[in-house]
């Protein structure tokens, strides 16, 4: 105990003082009227709650009653005890508390008179226990990553990849009308004026961007320009490619496929030759590689090749097809495919459908109609709509997005044909107008020429290469 006392005097010289019996007689003159101490402290005006520090509000207390009866050695480790404990800036630790606490609950040493013994459990008594936290519930564990289909890279190969992955979209793009319009432009070093603004205008209208993008782009670039924010002709390309590259990023967003949906349903839609089974079957050899199991709904029963191609597709890459021959309920056959899919737990079901054209209203019934079907079987499918949507179309490309989004939900893009002449730039207009995520690119023909849609690498293609981005 009087160990105890000592840990918790001021770490100051005067604790270290003993006392004379003459300054202990003078420190308690009466045995029955209670004084203050001329010489003792005042009580701290605030303690925490809880805090070991607020004993001296007791303390000063005890202090003061008298000591009568006390041999000098007991009255010493009163006196002490009634020394104010300096205020302490933070609570000691639960693990600090505890001994203190069990020491209030000891007797008095022994050998002290009664008075003075509780005199000691008083100057104690203020070391309340100290609530002990109560440890918050833990949360659950986070789900084990499936590391089986993570890819680790190294920084140095990332840029690598990234680096060839820009120069396929390049060799691939290069030929766009796009391209070639803006590249011939800053060939020529234009100067810094309205007519290369002009030129500029004209070569987006050209290639599709749409009128009121193209509008707002340029505006943009006028405005700046003439608050000389642009040293030279490139420092206004470097301008327009971070603005183009703005618009695209939001709606660059990959497909994710829910591991926790089985099967994830995929329903491509889109009008006449816009690529529909084909990028079904870009996309079977891509979630083939990725190490998925799959299944093929030939949904598209109107084109008598149709079936055989999808087959085909198939075949090649080792992945089952549901199908029914020609003519037959497009929405039968994907509420079968769905019903197979679900037995064997495949993780993900493509769904084609026949190609149609956006203003055929009973066609565009027809899918959702096969919506409704397949809903019968997974309230939540189809996980996603993907529009397919030739790059050459035009400006047409967004009435097309507009009808199918209406009949039956989009919530992706893939936008085939962006190699060769396509004019690309209906993927701004698109972009602007509606944005919804584009997935995919067509840049070829050959299974790995559908890729993920990247921005930067997409503008980049379309950009001079001098501008060494
Ligand atoms: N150059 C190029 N050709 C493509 C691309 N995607 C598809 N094609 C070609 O476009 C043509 C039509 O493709 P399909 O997959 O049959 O089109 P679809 O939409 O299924 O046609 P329908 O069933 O009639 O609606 C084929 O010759 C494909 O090879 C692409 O990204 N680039």
């Amino acid at each position: 105990m009087v160990s105890f006392f000592r840990r918790k005097k001021p770490e100051t010289p005067t604790s270290e003082r003993r006392y004379s019996t003459e300054e202990l007689a003078a420190a308690f003159p009466s045995t029955s009227t209670p004084a203050p101490a001329a010489d003792a402290p005042a009580a701290p005006a605030r303690v925490d709650a809880g805090h070991v520090a607020d004993a001296p509000v007791r303390e000063a207390d005890a202090g003061q009653r008298p000591a009568a009866g006390l041999d000098e050695s007991a009255a010493q480790a009163l006196l002490e005890a009634s020394q104010p404990h300096p205020p302490m800036s933070a609570p000691l630790p639960p693990e600090v508390v505890a001994p203190i606490v069990d020491a209030r609950a000891a007797t008095a040493p022994a050998g002290l008179p009664i008075e003075a013994a509780e005199a000691v459990a008083r100057a104690a008594e203020p070391v309340a226990p100290t609530p002990q936290p109560t440890a918050p519930p833990r949360p659950a564990p986070p789900p084990i990553p499936d590391f089986s289909k993570l890819e680790f890279r190294t920084p140095e190969q990332i840029a690598a990849d990234t680096a060839a992955t820009k120069a396929v979209w390049r060799e691939r793009l290069g030929g766009s009308v796009f391209a070639r319009s803006l590249g011939g432009l800053f060939s020529r070093n234009p100067r810094l004026d309205d007519d290369l603004l002009d030129e500029i205008e004209t070569a987006l209208i050209t290639a599709d961007v749409g009128v009121s993008a193209t509008t707002d782009l340029v505006d943009s670039l006028r405005r700046r320009m003439k608050g000389r924010e642009f040293a030279d002709s490139r420092e206004l390309l470097l301008a327009l490619r971070s603005d183009l590259i703005g618009m695209l990023r939001p709606v660059a967003v990959p497909l994710q496929i829910d591991p926790a949906t089985r099967p994830f349903v995929l329903l491509t839609v889109g009008v006449n030759g816009v690529g529909k089974t084909t990028t079904i079957g870009k996309l079977a050899r891509r979630f083939k590689d990725e190490n998925r199991t799959l299944m093929l709904a030939a949904g598209d029963t109107f084109r008598a090749a149709a079936v055989a191609q999808l087959q085909a597709w198939g075949d090649r890459n080792g992945v089952p097809v549901i199908a029914q021959g020609q003519n037959a309920d497009a929405a039968s056959v994907a509420y079968d495919a769905l019903q197979a899919a679900k037995a064997r737990g495949t993780e993900v079901l493509i769904t084609d459908t026949a190609g149609r054209l956006h203003t055929q209203q009973g066609l565009m019934a027809e899918l959702g109609k096969i919506k409704r079907v397949i809903q019968k079987l997974d309230a939540d499918a189809p996980h996603e709509v993907l529009l397919v949507i030739d790059g050459t179309t035009g400006q047409n490309a967004l009435s097309q997005l507009r009808q199918f989004n209406a009949a039956v939900g989009v919530t992706g893009l893939v936008v085939t044909k962006l190699d060769g002449t396509a004019k690309g730039g209906v993927v701004f207009a698109l972009a602007r107008e509606f944005g919804i995520p584009i997935r995919f690119a067509g840049i070829g023909e050959r299974p790995e020429d559908l890729r993920v849609f990247d921005a930067e690498a997409f503008v980049d293609a379309l950009l001079p290469e001098a501008l060494g981005a």
